[in-house]
């Protein structure tokens, strides 16, 4: 396989998140090769280092399937051809897409039991762990969610969920150490950890967490288009109000508020909680000031909110203290699902584009609740722009609707929040709230500006409102 194949399938992949910039393949090499490949067959995993213009660089793994013959049922991930030093010409094909492989990594998690020595014959130092609690129905076949974001997710069967991560760092992953802490806790908010994958880097000397296995949640519906049905709902409805109609959310906004609650105390009891005195919330102001002035040069239609928003930040430097914990970091309605046990919340990997050491800082658990908050004010302000547009009728009363909705699931949802807390949304709590909606519009208004231009009237609408 050539360098040039390599490098432009990587930066087409869905899950490269170095698009658009100067990036080269500077080098791909095989950490691990899984056990008990039929003949003409390597299953591997590769870490692909890419490095960027301005100096910086990633590491992304790419498991692979070598086969010396073509194989026509995956002709769609063949990445190239290959000269391999034991297979001789190869062909080779991105493994997430190839049942035959997918079957040799699920194996692998099986053999390993619960027992804490790795079998001995997987090659390279890939560790398999499991949790104890769940049987893997090593019969089951996978299926690649197509709709892969940030990492790459397999199904197997109705049983287990594989979520194979593309960027890693050396060192914990917050989405596998959350799971596992939440899964031991009894959560009934999270899918349970199944087991995970390491990989002991001889070149860095660190360990590097490549894959989670997790509970399938068969009875899912995301809670972001869920949350786009009930809009809908409410403007198919042009006389009604949000509480009338059939579709009114606030009841899941409120269960949500509930669920989040108890994920956060399962957190606060299970990691470190520290107190962020005056002095620091002035460094957390600070921060959030350092994003605001980032994101003028990337957003310039910012500017006329600029004062606003360096003022709701400062009012936490009048803040006594504030206490920071374990929290899930990117929170909205797309992490959520509902299923018939009630919501779920996935994804505890914290804002992608941050670095490790940062998402795994403590942070207040008002983050979260802000992340969902701005959720509730996008899901009308989407369906208002794109299909049922025109259904309720005039742009004003729609723009009306759609923030008596975004008000209705946000009270819900806080007065749900506060009171399973046993608090209030009192002048401190409000103070942090608002600074932390801020904070998100702005890291918002940077998103849409490079990934969905086309949305960037959303945060900046969210703005126009509220000044
Ligand atoms: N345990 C699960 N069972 C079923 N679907 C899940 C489960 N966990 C996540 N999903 C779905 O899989 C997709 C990817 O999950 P996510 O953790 O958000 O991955 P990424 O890190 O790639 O954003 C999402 O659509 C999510 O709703
Ligand atoms: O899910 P990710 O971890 O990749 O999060 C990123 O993408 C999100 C969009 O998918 C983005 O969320 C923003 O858009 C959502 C609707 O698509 C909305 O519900 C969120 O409130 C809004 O912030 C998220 O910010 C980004 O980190």
């Amino acid at each position: 396989m050539s360098r040039i194949e390599i490098t432009s399938w990587i930066d087409e992949a869905r899950w490269f998140g170095g698009k658009g910039r100067d990036w080269e393949l500077r080098d791909l090499r095989r950490v691990g090769r899984l056990p008990d490949a039929p003949e003409g067959l390597h299953v591997t995993i590769e870490l692909a280092e890419i490095s960027y213009g301005d100096g910086s660089s990633d590491l992304y793994q790419l498991p692979l399937a070598f086969y010396t013959e073509p194989q026509e049922r995956i002709a769609h991930a063949l990445i190239g051809e290959w000269e391999d030093e034991e297979l001789g010409h190869a062909f080779v094909y991105d493994a997430l897409h190839d049942r035959q492989a997918m079957a040799l990594w699920l194996a692998a998690f099986a053999r390993h039991g619960v027992d804490p020595a790795p079998p001995s014959d997987v090659r390279g130092d890939l560790m398999f762990h499991r949790l104890p609690g769940h049987d893997l129905d090593i019969k089951a076949h996978s299926t690649l969610f197509s709709g892969e974001q940030s990492n790459s997710s397999v199904a197997f069967g109705e049983d287990a969920l594989m979520k194979v991560f593309r960027k890693v760092t050396p060192g914990v992953n917050p989405d596998i150490a959350i799971h596992q802490v939440l899964t031991e806790a009894g959560s009934t908010h999270v899918a349970a950890l199944y087991g995970w994958l390491d990989l002991i880097d001889e070149a860095t000397n660190t360990t590097i967490q490549l894959a989670m296995l997790q509970q399938f949640l068969r009875t899912a519906s995301d809670g972001w288009d869920l949350a786009l049905a009930s809009v809908r709902n409410l403007f198919a409805e042009a006389d009604l109000h949000a509480d009338e109609v059939g579709g009114d959310f606030a009841g899941e906004a409120a269960r949500l508020g509930v669920a989040l609650a108890e994920v956060h105390a399962d957190l606060a009891e299970h990691f470190p909680v520290e107190r962020r005195e005056a002095d620091a919330l002035g460094g957390l102001a600070g921060e959030m000031e350092g994003r605001l002035v980032a994101a003028l040069d990337v957003v310039p239609d910012l500017a006329p909110h600029e004062e606003r928003l360096r003022e709701t930040f400062a009012r936490l430097r009048e803040l006594d203290g504030v206490d920071v914990q374990q929290v899930h970091g990117d929170l909205h309605l797309g992490q959520t699902l509902r299923t018939v046990k009630g919501w779920k919340i996935v994804d505890f990997e914290g804002e992608p584009a941050k670095p490790l050491a940062e998402r795994l800082r403590p942070d207040s658990v008002w983050r979260d609740v802000a992340g969902m908050v701005r959720s509730f004010d996008y899901a009308p302000r989407v369906v208002a722009m794109t299909g049922g547009a025109d259904v309720g009728g005039e742009a004003e009363q729609r723009a009306y609707r759609a923030s008596e909705w975004a008000a209705r699931n946000r009270a819900a949802f806080v007065d749900a929040y506060t009171r399973e807390r046993g608090e209030e949304l009192d002048g401190a709590n409000s103070a942090l709230l608002e600074a932390y909606l801020a904070d998100k519009v702005v890291y918002e208004a940077v998103y849409e500006a490079r990934n969905r231009p086309g949305w960037l009237s959303i945060p900046l609408a969210a703005l126009e409102e509220t000044s």
